[in-house]
């Protein structure tokens, strides 16, 4: 174990996925809700995304470095223009918690972070299994969870279905996800809404961020 900047031991939860819960103590989490609130206000704002088979997305999100929607990465937001840019020290925030997480070099390629989707679930948000995979690098994906706390469901890389491992993200958790664990199916099945300690700056509802290595060529 190394550096966390907060909190309790990491706990592995697959070969490759680790949970460190309390990483980020109250003021970098309250620091982090206040940049979510101006990073709302980007091109496009939050929005719900269309799926390719007619649903909607229940999370509100917006994306920094690429945009991103069901299921591609792009420069442009529709209809908004360019996509702000990824602020670089999310990408050191991310390395710090791979050091965190795996208390040495991480499993994957050198993690050169290049988006950043930020999601902010409401009492009824969730969001159902699926893959992180249209990244093309082989880089851990790093989240980050601020206000209420949920059910994080961890899957298997093969099915949607068990076995998985249900596991509480609180305001603070770290959450990393790489090597074996890269591209293993997750979701969040439920939120527990007016859990959070309203010292982290949201008051209702749960932010999540996840940083990301696209490996896609910029510009
Ligand atoms: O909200 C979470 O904890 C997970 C979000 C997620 O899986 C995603 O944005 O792809
Ligand atoms: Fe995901």
């Amino acid at each position: 174990m190394s550096e966390p900047l907060f909190g309790s031991a990491p706990v592995t939860i697959a070969p490759g996925a680790v949970h460190v819960p309390g990483w980020l103590g109250i003021t970098a989490q309250r620091d982090l809700v206040e940049r979510c609130r101006e990073w709302a206000r980007g091109p496009g704002g939050m929005r719900q995304h269309r799926t390719p088979r007619g649903g909607t997305m229940s999370v509100r999100m917006i994306a920094l470095g690429w945009h991103w929607e069901p299921y591609r990465y792009s420069r442009e937001v529709p209809g908004a223009g360019p996509v702000a840019p990824f602020p670089q020290h999310l990408g050191d925030l991310a390395r710090a918690g791979l050091r965190a997480a795996y208390g040495g070099e991480p499993p994957g390629e050198s993690a050169d972070y290049d988006v950043a989707l930020i999601n902010f679930y409401d009492a009824d948000a969730k969001m159902g299994m699926h893959q992180d995979r249209e990244e093309l690098a082989d880089v851990p994906v790093v989240s980050l969870s601020l206000g209420d706390t949920c059910v994080f469901r961890f899957g298997n890389t093969e099915t949607r279905g068990r076995p998985y491992t249900d596991v509480e993200l609180r305001s603070g958790d770290l959450f990393v996800f790489g090597g074996p664990a890269r591209r293993a199916y997750h979701g969040v099945p439920r939120t527990s809404p007016g859990s959070a300690d309203p010292a982290c700056g949201l008051t209702s509802g749960r932010l999540n961020i996840t940083i990301r290595a696209t490996g896609m060529a910029p510009g």
